[in-house]
């Protein structure tokens, strides 16, 4: 007892404690020295916010926007929006959940807030950017050229590599643009398009997709669906089926070796646009996993077609209706990936690998996957077609509805 008081005290005296109470959700001040912030230093932070050079991330931002309507406005005193209405309804939940804090507690936490940001924006970036970075198209995708390959990586380790529809934004952007920016614009989707259509015709033989950390992406994000646009539910799932038929079709159309490098798990849309690849190297730790119908979805990425040629239908169906997940030498076994390394050397011999590749004739490889892939092409256009629109209707399903809600109030997770 007397060393839980001492190092109590210990805690108290070197300001652990300074704030007696916490809001537990938001980890947030609601008593104490608070009230010492002035209003000259909050119209700092809010002016300080605007140069942090790193996104914070969404979950941060809606802090920021919570404690910033509590700082100017005092407690949430809006109805509550719509069930649909997804946004605003989250924008307002964070806001009513700071219940009766005070302006000037609410003044201090956004204070705080901003500068533990500003302090960590300020220590150097754990992967620096690469000395040939060359089209950072946002900070969630970077494409990068050297030793004969474009490299395209998924950069949103924190989400798993999630593709987001919703942009990163860069530094330097104020709270209101930065809330407003959640919303529409590019997408990650646009930036893979983007990406794909540059490397068809730069100078690297090969071009390659990886992902940053420890999965190779975890799909669609799901709070993509938190994005309603004016249309309502409607044009949102019209919109969505366009974007991932543009999408899927740059896959089909890409006209070099397209090397899919798996650094860790894949889910979704990340499996099934792999049939359209020319080679899958894989670490042994990936798997592979396209729960679809326990999202009340339904396969996209060419898959219905792709799956059944490459691995028989038996196979493609365990995976596409029941959502059974493969290892990586299920995989490779299956004919889904090329070859599955040890993770402990799987960067360094797949890298080698790909280099020795890209020495090869331009041309020639070209004109082989031409060959390879052209009879397809038609087909796979097609099939891309009636894929997007049947994602369409499951988009405005009761079960697509329930199974996002689900894993958006984190009562689910694969
Ligand atoms: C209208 C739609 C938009 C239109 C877009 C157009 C084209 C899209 C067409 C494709 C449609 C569907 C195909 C698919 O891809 S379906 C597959 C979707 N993915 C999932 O269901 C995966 C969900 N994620 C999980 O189950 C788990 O996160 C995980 C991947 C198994 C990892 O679990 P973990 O315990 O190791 O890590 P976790 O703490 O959960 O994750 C870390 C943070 O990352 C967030 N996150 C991970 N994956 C996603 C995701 N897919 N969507 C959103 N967020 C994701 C997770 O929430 C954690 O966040 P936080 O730290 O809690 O803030």
């Amino acid at each position: 007892m007397a060393g839980f008081a001492g190092r109590l005290a210990r805690c108290w005296y070197s300001g652990f404690l300074r704030s007696p109470l916490q809001v537990p959700a938001l980890g947030l001040h609601v008593g104490g020295p608070a009230m010492q912030t002035s209003q000259k230093d909050f119209n700092n932070a809010v002016s300080q916010l605007k140069l942090l050079k790193e996104d914070p991330g969404n979950e941060v931002k809606l802090k920021l926007y919570a404690l910033y309507k509590q700082a100017t406005e005092g407690p949430c005193n809006v109805p509550k929006p719509g069930m649909l209405d997804f946004i605003n309804k989250t924008k307002w939940d964070a806001w009513n959940a700071l219940g009766s804090l005070s302006k000037e507690a609410a003044r201090q936490n956004y204070v705080d807030l901003v500068s533990k940001l500003s302090a960590s924006s300020e220590s150097p970036s754990p992967e620096a950017p690469a000395a040939d970075r060359k089209q950072p198209e946002s900070d969630s995708l970077v494409v990068t050229s050297g030793d004969g390959i474009t490299t395209i990586r998924l950069n949103r380790p924190t989400k798993k590599n999630a593709l987001t529809t919703q942009v990163t934004p860069s530094a330097r952007e104020s709270i209101l643009l930065v809330l407003s920016r959640l919303f529409h614009s590019k997408t990650m989707y646009h930036d893979i398009i983007a990406a794909l259509q540059a490397a068809s015709k730069d100078e690297s033989p090969i071009t390659v997709l990886t992902g940053s950390g420890d999965y190779f992406c975890s799909g669609n994000d799901l709070t993509n669906f938190t994005s309603l646009p004016a249309g309502g539910p409607e044009e949102m799932a019209r919109s969505s089926a366009v974007l991932l038929r543009d999408f899927v079709n740059c896959f089909i159309d890409f006209p070099k070796p397209l090397v899919a490098v798996v650094n860790g798990p894949a889910v979704g849309i990340s499996v099934t646009i792999l049939g359209l690849f020319d080679v899958v190297y894989a670490t042994d730790r990936a798997t592979f996993h396209t729960p679809f119908s326990h999202l009340g979805q339904s396969p996209e990425g060419c898959s219905s077609y792709t799956f059944p040629k490459i691995m028989g239908s038996s196979k493609a169906a365990e995976m596409l209706l029941f959502g059974k997940k493969l290892t990586a030498q299920e995989a490779c076994a299956q004919g889904l990936v090329t070859e599955v390394f040890p993770d402990s050397t799987f960067q360094k011999e797949v890298w080698a690998r790909l280099k020795a590749y890209s020495k090869l004739p331009p041309n020639a490889m070209r004109i082989s996957k031409q060959i390879i892939r052209d009879r397809e092409k038609e087909k796979l256009h097609a099939v891309n077609a009636e894929e997007s629109n049947v994602l369409r209707e499951r988009w405005l399903s009761d079960e697509c509805m329930n199974a996002i809600a689900s894993f958006l109030s984190r009562k689910s997770k694969l």
